[in-house]
């Protein structure tokens, strides 16, 4: 299974190469989209509904600001939704990470920290969450307890 990675902008991708990065050293495979809530949102429809099909096993959403984007998605898949709050609005990404975390009950998306502390997270979270029903992954997952969390 493969993790989508989908961000707000074009100016979110240097924090969430971070993710990729992460997600290559467990050996996931991951695609990179950037597809806004606001501003393309047939394009967020058409990803999240066809991602299950599309062979993705998680979606890791990212966006600063109003960042409705990671609900959106959750909105529209049924897949576990890891959410990324990225600063350059208010300070600290305090905006985008009320907007992600203050989910309604019933549509969760889980909440990593803000920039990219959150998107290795949300790398190190979809590979437990794949480490499930991978042994691979799995050991993976535990080689780099063993390492320290570092890659
Ligand atoms: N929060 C959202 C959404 C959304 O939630 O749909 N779309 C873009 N954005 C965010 O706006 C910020 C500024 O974007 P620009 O740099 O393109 O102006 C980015 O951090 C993006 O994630």
């Amino acid at each position: 299974m493969k993790v989508l990675i989908i961000m707000g902008s074009e100016s979110d991708k240097p924090v969430m190469q971070e993710s990729q990065h992460y997600l290559q050293y467990f050996s996931i495979e991951s695609e990179m989209v950037v597809a806004s809530a606001h501003r393309n949102p047939d394009k967020v429809r058409d990803l999240c509904i066809n991602a299950e099909q599309n062979g993705f096993g998680v979606v890791i959403a990212a966006a600063g600001m109003a960042a409705a984007l990671p609900g959106v998605v959750s909105a529209y898949t049924s897949l576990p939704v890891l959410g990324v709050p990225l600063d350059g609005g208010l300070p600290g990404g305090i905006d985008a990470l009320y907007s992600i975390v203050q989910m309604p009950a019933g549509l969760p998306v889980g909440t990593l920290a803000v920039g990219k502390a959150g998107a290795r997270n949300a790398a190190i979270l979809a590979a437990r969450i794949f480490a499930l029903s991978d042994k691979a992954v799995a050991a993976r997952v535990a080689a780099f307890k063993q390492n320290g969390y570092r890659i």
